[in-house]
């Protein structure tokens, strides 16, 4: 018994004495000890007491931890493909509730027609972006036979890497996997009727719903959405909002300009929040590195970071890619230890640093995040008291996103689309081409124009984007989807005057369009009660995206204006000409091409 005992008991406390001799061996180098600091600066060192606790408790939550890397991979590698666009709503759904009434009285009636016929229909507001999909999705969120997805735009459609992965990525976005939640009305307070779309049962029938303006844009989307619902059991409807081409324009621009109202608050908050960003990430690396796995993240990362810093999701998770980047490129590969040293140096070494070189965990997390990106040894900027300093530039000012003003930014989308015609000319048909050489767009078939947007955008591009004028080119895009295989009678049109003075009347025909009951919104022409609601549905999205229902403030220069409504006068004309000689659903009548 004794014998058997001994051994054990030997090998803990050699592994004991090594772990001991490590961290001391580290700590006495220098620069190896772990900083920590508070929000409010200033630095100490974790004891070994501290290591050894961190580690034991490591080690204990292994299996946990193995769990949530997994899952926290999935979750990564699904997230890395998403664009810009793609980050901006996030939806607990859990707090989804609107109040509405009379809903009781509508869902009295039965089922409605798709669960009848046991189909399941998806009604996707495919376009247009800034022509109010948002209130779209804020009524349709709100529809007791609609289930609508837990964040407004899904991006699937738009998306070759996610669409590659299947439909049933796509159906995750629902809360029962895909399948039609039915909910039911409970009494709420003032005796009004509180739609809860949680709390139900489940059934693979009805009608669900999403709002992905980008997808009529993205040249990809339509032809995804023809082939994957074309059984009559799983069937697609797609609502199309119009505006003014012009106006629509210049709500891009305005929501571009808060964007990056948004990106520079972010940057203050990586500055203020410096500090905190620093220990989270020491401790981070310290787990990375006794993983021994590259992949494997340490839970709890992104909790341990302010969340001035994680609500900007697209933007922190590309801050932690560059992070990440970064211990790879401190990696030694064949020498774990070295890894850890030349890992830790780039960090610990500042927390001795006062004025040479780093002042601060500020400064150098300042520049890690606006400094182009260099090769390793350029990185090192010399010796700080206390340790070598690495002076670490992870993400280049790419990221780093401007806006021009408005005539050179939409100068630049005029010259863009000049010089595209330029160089298409040989080998575009000739028909549509004015004496002088230039496109003559009220000339255009709706095919020819269809194939000159075609050759002038490349889509889909990333990042802030820069499509004022192809963005409000609805026509083509129509046409391109119809080609894709989008049938038109599918398709429903919908004028932004029409849905603005009167939304009932709009929604009705919706509601028939998509085959569930007549609904009455209470909400529905009161934009205070619509913005509450859409906030409730998508809490996320006007944080991130400076999203809002009135985009208040800054006029559209009137010079501009007028270029732009004379650049779009014929694209009106031949919308209008697409639509009134197709099958399309909804109106015909566009208010913003009403003198043609
Ligand atoms: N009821 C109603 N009907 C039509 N349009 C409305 C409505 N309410 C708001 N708006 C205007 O829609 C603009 C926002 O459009 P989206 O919600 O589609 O924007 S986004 O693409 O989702 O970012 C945004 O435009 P701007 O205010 O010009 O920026 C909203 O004012």
């Amino acid at each position: 018994m004794r014998h058997r005992f001994l051994p054990s008991v030997f090998i803990s406390l050699v592994i004991l004495i090594c772990i001991g001799f490590y961290y001391s061996n580290n700590n006495n180098n220098g620069y190896m000890s772990i900083s920590v600091s508070g929000e409010a600066g200033g630095y100490d060192s974790i004891s070994h007491n501290t290591i050894f606790k961190y580690i034991t408790k490591y080690v204990a939550s292994t299996d946990e931890m193995a769990e949530n890397e997994a899952e926290d991979e999935a979750e990564d590698e699904a997230e890395d493909e998403d664009e810009e666009e793609d980050e901006k709503d996030v939806r607990t759904d859990e707090t989804k509730t609107s109040t509405e009434e009379g809903a009781k009285d509508e869902r009295a009636g039965g089922e409605s027609t798709a669960e009848a016929e046991n189909k399941l229909t998806t009604l996707i507001v495919a376009g247009f972006q800034k022509c109010g999909t948002s209130v779209m999705a804020t009524y349709l969120s709100s529809h007791p036979e609609i289930s609508f997805s837990k964040v407004k735009e899904v991006h699937y459609f738009d998306s070759e890497k996610k669409f590659a992965k299947g439909i049933e990525l796509y159906d995750q976005h629902w809360p029962s996997g895909g399948l039609k939640e039915i909910s039911s009305h409970t009494a709420g307070k003032d005796d009004k009727v509180v739609v809860s779309v949680n709390s139900h049962s489940y059934i693979d029938s009805g009608v669900r719903a999403e709002a992905t303006p980008y997808y009529v844009s993205s040249g990809l989307a339509c032809s995804h959405i023809a082939s994957t619902f074309s059984s009559p059991s799983n069937d697609y409807r797609l609502v199309l909002m119009l505006r003014d081409p012009t106006d629509r324009a210049w709500s891009e621009y305005k929501m571009q300009m808060r964007r990056l109202d948004d990106q520079d608050s972010f940057l203050d908050a990586v500055a203020r929040h410096a500090d905190n960003l620093l220990t989270c990430f020491s401790t981070y690396m310290l787990n990375t590195v006794l993983v021994k796995d590259k992949r494997k993240r340490k839970p709890g990362f992104r909790g341990c970071v302010h969340k001035d810093i994680t609500r900007s999701s697209a933007r922190y998770r590309k801050l932690e890619s560059a992070l990440w980047k970064m211990i790879n490129k401190f990696r030694v590969k064949d020498d774990k230890e070295g890894a850890i040293r030349k890992t830790k140096e780039c960090w610990v070494a500042k927390k001795d640093g006062d004025d040479d070189g780093f002042t601060s965990a500020l400064d150098s997390i300042t520049m890690m995040y606006v400094e182009e990106e260099e090769e390793i040894d350029e990185l090192l900027v010399g010796q700080v008291p206390g340790g070598t300093a690495f002076r670490v530039s992870c993400l280049g000012p790419k990221f780093l996103e401007r806006l021009p003003k408005p005539e050179e930014a939409f100068g630049s989308d005029f010259e863009e689309w000049e010089k595209c015609l330029e160089s298409n000319r040989p080998t575009m048909l000739s028909g549509p081409f004015k004496k002088d050489g230039s496109f003559d767009v009220g000339k255009a078939t709706i095919d020819e124009l269809t194939e000159v947007v075609k050759l002038c955008y490349r889509i889909p591009i990333k990042g802030i984007q820069r499509q004022f004028l192809y963005r409000s080119m609805f026509a083509p895009q129509i046409r391109r989807c119809v080609e894709a295989g989008i049938e038109e009678d599918k398709i429903y049109i919908v004028d932004d005057v029409e849905f603005r003075e009167n939304p009932g009347k709009v929604m009705d025909d919706i509601h028939e369009f998509a085959g569930v009951k007549p609904f009455t919104y209470a909400i529905a022409g009161k934009n205070k009660e619509i913005e509450k609601a859409f906030d409730q549905a998508f809490p996320a999205f006007q944080k991130i995206t400076g999203w809002r229902l009135d985009g208040k403030g800054l006029e559209m220069p009137s010079d501009l204006r007028k270029r732009v409504q004379e650049f779009f006068a014929p694209f009106n004309g031949a919308l209008v000409d697409y639509l009134n000689s197709g099958n399309f659903k909804g109106t015909k009548l566009l208010n913003f091409a009403s003198d043609l």
